[in-house]
């Protein structure tokens, strides 16, 4: 057999496509020749905010197909994202996979998808092409869409999704208690959408049958109790840029590099880092909260202020928001947010919880804020809250708003209190050891890549 090559397929997010792009650069690190496969749309994002930049090395290319949306159509509406998936990616991998077996060097060996395009292992069975599962959230959340039918006989949801009971449901003993309000699919916009992401998950289900593998950016220190449980899932990560020397590739805009000059020029952990993401968004009062409520620490910080975070950001800012913070609060449209989390200065993370975002503090032994928005995210808040208790959570007041006295009262005490901060460093130290050959995810990774190389 020649050099093996492997096509690679994202869900078209953010938090999706940056890890396996990780793995796919791991993947080429270690002599596999890599094809990956975005939406055009995202394609279009990732290229333009590589220009000038010499990270996608030889072995690695970038190629795409449509995702069925027009440009101009809003793809955060997930209902009909997903939809429109469904319906048109598939023939268009197919036909794009036909055409590389034409030629005996681009013949594809083994196709890795994100669990989320559970179709393409269909593909991959009927092209005789091994098939690998990708999972790039916490393994408790495949853990619970595996028990989907258990939830349907306890009467917690019916058959469509709908949740029947608000209870905790713990899987096992050991495993966190999951809210019912919380499932994956229950909080991701209105009925309709709900229903089509359910929906999806059934049918990701039944294809992840299909996988000869299952792997996922996790690791048995962070989640020991769902390996146990669930053997099938082999743990890898965390994937991260600084584990192969390297700088994260992958991101939809350019990154604020200039943030980390700035970062240099601040005391050791003395800095408070806020980042919500790709996906959260914030209405006017409470983004002015946050704002002011940052305003109020006195300490140094670095917001990530997307464009897309607030409707029209620019004057979305408290009054004199912006003169009164000068020199001390640096505002960044997107930051090379694996960088800044590695950097001395900083002090604790704010954060939506995203499993990737949540992983990169945790790698960088950085204490949490965790403002949850949706999905997964509150699942990963009750992990550094509750299990690792490596961060305290930030709580709503009467009026369903985070007030800017909780926002300022929480850091204080979270860099203050004694523990969150020994406690990360000892959960960085755990969580690192396992990428070493010697440890678990780092035996998982070599297993695999030498069954991708084998004949
Ligand atoms: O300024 C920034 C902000 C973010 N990031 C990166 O963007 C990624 C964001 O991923 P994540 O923290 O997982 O958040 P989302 O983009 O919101 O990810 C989606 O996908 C994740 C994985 O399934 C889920 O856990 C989240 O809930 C879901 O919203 C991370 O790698 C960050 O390092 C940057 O590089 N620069």
């Amino acid at each position: 057999m020649g050099i093996p090559h492997v096509l690679a397929i994202p869900y078209p997010a953010q938090g999706h496509v940056l890890p396996l792009m990780e793995l796919a650069l791991r993947l080429v690190k270690n002599g596999i020749k890599v094809t990956f496969v975005n939406t055009e749309f995202d394609h279009k994002r990732v290229v333009e905010s590589l220009s000038g930049e010499e990270n996608v090395p030889d072995m690695m290319h970038l190629v795409s197909v449509p995702d069925g949306l027009e440009s101009w159509e809003d793809r955060n509406d997930l209902g009909k994202l997903t939809k429109t998936i469904f319906r048109v990616m598939p023939a268009k991998l197919e036909a794009l996979m036909e055409k590389m077996n034409e030629s005996e060097t681009d013949k594809i060996t083994c196709l890795i998808t994100d669990e989320s395009m559970g179709w393409a292992l269909e593909i991959a069975k009927k092209m005789g092409v091994r098939a690998v599962a990708f999972w790039p959230a916490a393994a408790a959340l495949l853990a619970l869409l595996l028990n989907i039918p258990k939830l349907i006989d306890d009467g917690i949801i019916d058959s469509s999704g709908t949740i029947m009971k608000k209870q905790m449901v713990q899987l096992s003993s050991t495993m966190l208690a999951v809210d019912s309000e919380h499932f994956l699919w229950a909080s991701v916009g209105n009925a309709t959408t709900q229903g089509i992401v359910f929906d999806a998950m059934l049918k990701n289900n039944r294809t992840l049958k299909m996988a000869d593998w299952i792997i996922g950016n996790s690791s048995n220190e962070l989640e020991a109790s769902v390996f146990t449980l669930f053997p099938g899932m082999l743990p890898i990560g965390p994937l991260l840029a600084s584990n192969r020397l390297g700088k994260s590739v992958g991101s939809y805009w350019p990154e604020d590099s200039d943030c980390l000059a700035w970062l240099d020029k601040q005391l050791v952990q003395s800095v408070i880092c806020v980042a919500f993401g790709s996906f959260t968004v914030f209405d006017q009062t409470q983004f002015q909260e946050l704002a002011l409520g940052l305003e109020r620490t006195n300490m140094p910080f670095l917001w990530v202020v997307r464009r897309n975070l607030t409707a029209e950001t620019d004057n979305a800012y408290p009054k004199g928001f912006k003169e009164r913070i000068q020199g001390r609060g640096r505002l960044s449209s997107w930051a090379p947010q694996q960088q800044v989390l590695s950097h001395p200065s900083v002090a604790c993370f704010l954060s939506h919880c995203g499993w990737n975002s949540t992983i990169e503090g945790v790698s960088n032994g950085v204490p949490f804020l965790c403002w949850p928005y949706f999905a997964d995210q509150f699942t990963n808040r009750s992990y550094i809250c509750d299990d690792w208790k490596v961060g305290l959570g930030l709580e709503k007041d009467g009026n369903g708003i985070i007030a800017q006295g909780e926002v300022k009262n929480k850091i204080e005490q979270l860099v203050t209190v004694k523990g969150y901060k020994e406690r990360a460093l000892d959960l960085k130290a755990k969580v690192m050891s396992s990428l070493r050959e010697d440890g678990c995810s780092g035996k998982n990774f070599n297993n695999f890549v030498k069954w991708i190389k084998d004949d």
